[in-house]
């Protein structure tokens, strides 16, 4: 069974996303855009450590292994694990509109288990914007960038101002990464202006 709800289908005014200029060229790894992220950062020891690379137009690539820290069942990658793999890899999408936004709403089909020591090959894409609402489709397939699909996420993203994150976050953790010392990072979270 597929499918998405009517929220994740663009309305009739949506328009095909169009690349920032200044997005990272096809091929470049995006790096991670929060040392903290479960998704992609390097200072989360059972993290999924999941690195995204820019494609052509609004597309990305991403592989995250699957560990014996990210189990559900024995043996098996965690259902939310996986929705995390298919949030972080749509979230980096962003970075090539350059416009901060945030998950509103994923929806998920697993297609097939994935087991723990697999490769989980994620490719995803913009396929429309209406005003501050970004909506995205990801796959991820095991056994190879071409292998069988084993889970599929559909998202729609809400453009938001950095304030989202002030108002929202404790003090402490919007301090430091709004001091740290790598400007991509530090643009990617709080500096970019639409
Ligand atoms: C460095 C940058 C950050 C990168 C992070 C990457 C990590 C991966 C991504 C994530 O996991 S983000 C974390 C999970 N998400 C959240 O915590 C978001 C929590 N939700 C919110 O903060 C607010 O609900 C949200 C900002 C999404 C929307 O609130 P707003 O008050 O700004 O918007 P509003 O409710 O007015 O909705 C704007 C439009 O979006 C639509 N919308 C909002 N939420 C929706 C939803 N859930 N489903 C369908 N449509 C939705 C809404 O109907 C409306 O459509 P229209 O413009 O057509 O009227």
């Amino acid at each position: 069974m597929t499918g998405t709800s009517a929220a994740l289908t663009p309305p009739a005014d949506a328009i095909p996303p169009v690349r920032h200029p200044e997005a990272p060229a096809p091929g470049e790894l995006l790096g991670a855009h929060y040392e903290h992220c479960f998704g992609c950062g390097g200072g989360q020891p059972h993290g999924l450590h999941l690195a995204a690379r820019a494609g052509e137009g609004v597309t990305v690539t991403a592989e995250f292994t699957v560990t014996p820290d990210h189990q559900g069942a024995p043996g098996l990658a965690h259902g939310g694990v996986l929705a995390t793999a298919l949030d972080e890899t749509l979230g980096s999408l962003n970075w090539l509109l350059r416009v901060i936004a945030v998950t509103g709403r994923l929806e998920t089909d697993y297609v097939r288990p994935v087991p723990v020591g697999t490769v989980l090959h994620l490719e995803a894409e913009v396929t429309a914007v209406s005003g501050r609402k970004i909506y995205s489709t990801a796959t991820g397939r095991i056994g190879g960038p071409d292998g069988p699909v084993a889970v599929r996420g559909y998202a729609l993203f809400i453009e938001v101002k950095v304030d989202h994150f002030i108002d929202n976050g404790r003090p402490e953790e919007i301090q430091a990464a709004m001091s740290d010392p790598d400007q991509v990072r530090r643009a990617r979270a709080f500096e970019v202006n639409p």
